[in-house]
């Protein structure tokens, strides 16, 4: 089982280049095997050029290494704190691409205004607040995942799979690790489609909700059919 899950989260880090999500060891993903309560994460400072399956590394949710020869993710205390607090949750993708990035760093959230974001998203996908000095300088990566927590307080992490956090860069996550890379490259998409919609239109509210709605629960609601096989 975990060796099935290190080649999952392995092949998933090595869509991040692919998708043009990281510049040089960026980022990171990782997923969760809820049974045994174990975290395969990538490992820190690898050059996804040489990364393979053997190099993921194996932590517990006290974030002690349980197996692999190198360093977990120096983001491995915000990919716990997620997976402890948002169930259903089994894989995080960690990136700095550059479109959602600037919507971070600008400390806005990504406002749905067309069906794109929809068809994934319901609704924004938030910015959190900025973290306290005393979070900076203390447990800052347990703390990243508090304050993404907190923003997720009334929106169901699993009907909104990502956040922007304030001054740094998106975290993204899905039922797995590959949904959790696809969910990001959404976000990147809808960054930069999102930015130049403002700028040609600077008045732009949010879509309409009806068809917020058509769209994401044709795709993810309890009728959902979008793309299921005919029975
Ligand atoms: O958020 C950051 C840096 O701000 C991380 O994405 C690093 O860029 C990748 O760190 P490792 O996963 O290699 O430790």
């Amino acid at each position: 089982m975990l060796e099935q899950l290190k080649e999952q989260v392995c092949e998933a880090n090595l869509e991040l280049p692919k998708y043009g999500l990281v510049t040089f060891t960026w980022g990171n993903v990782s997923g969760y095997d809820p049974e045994q309560k174990l975290v395969v994460i990538k490992p820190s400072g690898v050059s996804y050029e040489v990364m393979k399956p053997e190099h993921m590394v194996v932590v517990d949710l006290n974030g002690q290494v349980v197996e692999g020869n190198l360093r977990p993710s120096s983001d491995t205390p915000t990919h716990i704190e997620l997976y402890k607090a948002f169930p259903g949750i089994g894989g995080i993708v960690h990136t700095h691409s550059p479109w959602a990035t600037v919507w971070a760093q600008a400390g806005k959230g990504i406002p749905a205004l067309g069906t794109t974001q929809a068809d994934y998203f319901y609704g924004e996908i938030p910015c959190t607040r900025p973290m306290t000095a005393e979070e900076i300088q203390g447990a800052y990566e347990k703390d990243t995942g508090k304050v993404i927590i907190e923003t997720f307080q009334d929106i169901d992490p699993l009907q909104v799979p990502g956040v922007l956090v304030y001054s740094h860069a998106p975290f993204v996550w899905g039922k797995d690790a590959s949904e959790a890379v696809h969910n990001a490259v959404v976000v990147e998409e809808v960054a930069k489609m999102a930015y130049h919609t403002i700028a040609l239109n600077p008045s732009i509210g949010s879509m309409d909700q009806n068809l917020l709605d058509k769209h994401y629960l044709r795709k993810h609601g309890k009728n959902a059919y979008y793309g299921q096989p005919k029975s």
